[in-house]
């Protein structure tokens, strides 16, 4: 085994996933930006959501807004629902798996929120029961999926915004997807600093 070919052969096809990305990913990406910025100057909150990998990725991206990014700024609303053991294994254990992110949803969200929803086949069961929610609790969701989209991306409604990497393979979703939440960073950064470049 050639592991230094292996490795190799890695980087090159996350790099090009990424670049491959961009087309597709930059405009929705700029809506995304705009929903975001737009809730949190409304005195809106983020709630993050996803399973695993994506589960970690919530909470970075929740970290980075209510601690900080690359600029100094007030701290910004947004909560990762991956991180409350004792609400996550009370919900599991007297209803379902299910419902771990959509009974957070119902008891947290507001109308005029935003749910980010991570799932990088799109088709996780809790993912889509918390995108339920959030619908009816009049938020807006944006989601971040890849293999297509797979259920996900034929429950958003119009006015939510759908970040699809055009990629099968769930490593190389998953490293477009932090790019994509470090986009979301600098561009909320940027709108709310005034930064013109
Ligand atoms: O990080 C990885 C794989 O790279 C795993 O932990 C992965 O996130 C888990 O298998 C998730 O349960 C997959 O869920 P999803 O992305 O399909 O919603
Ligand atoms: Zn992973």
């Amino acid at each position: 085994m050639d592991l230094i070919a292996r490795i190799s052969r890695q980087f090159h096809d996350s790099a090009q996933t990424k670049l491959a990305a961009v087309e597709s990913m930059a405009a929705p990406l700029a809506g995304a930006i705009e929903v975001m910025t737009q809730c949190l100057l409304n005195n809106g909150k983020i709630l993050a959501c996803g399973n695993g990998g994506s589960a970690a990725d919530a909470q970075h991206f929740a970290a980075e807004l209510v601690n900080r990014f690359e600029m100094e700024r007030p701290p910004l609303a947004a909560v990762a629902l991956t991180t409350d053991s004792s609400t996550l294994t009370s919900i599991a254990n007297d209803y379902d798996y299910l419902q771990v992110f959509s009974k957070q949803v119902r008891a947290l969200g507001q109308a005029g929120d935003v749910l980010l929803a991570i799932s990088t086949s799109g088709n996780s069961p809790n993912v889509i029961d918390a995108i339920a929610a959030a619908h009816e609790r009049d938020m807006r969701v944006v989601a971040l999926t890849g293999k297509g989209g797979g259920r996900m991306g034929e429950l958003l409604h119009p006015d939510d915004v759908h970040l699809c990497v055009p990629a099968d393979r769930t490593a190389r979703i998953q490293e477009v997807h932090l790019l994509a939440l470090h986009c979301l960073c600098d561009g909320i950064d940027c709108l709310l600093l005034g930064v013109e470049e």
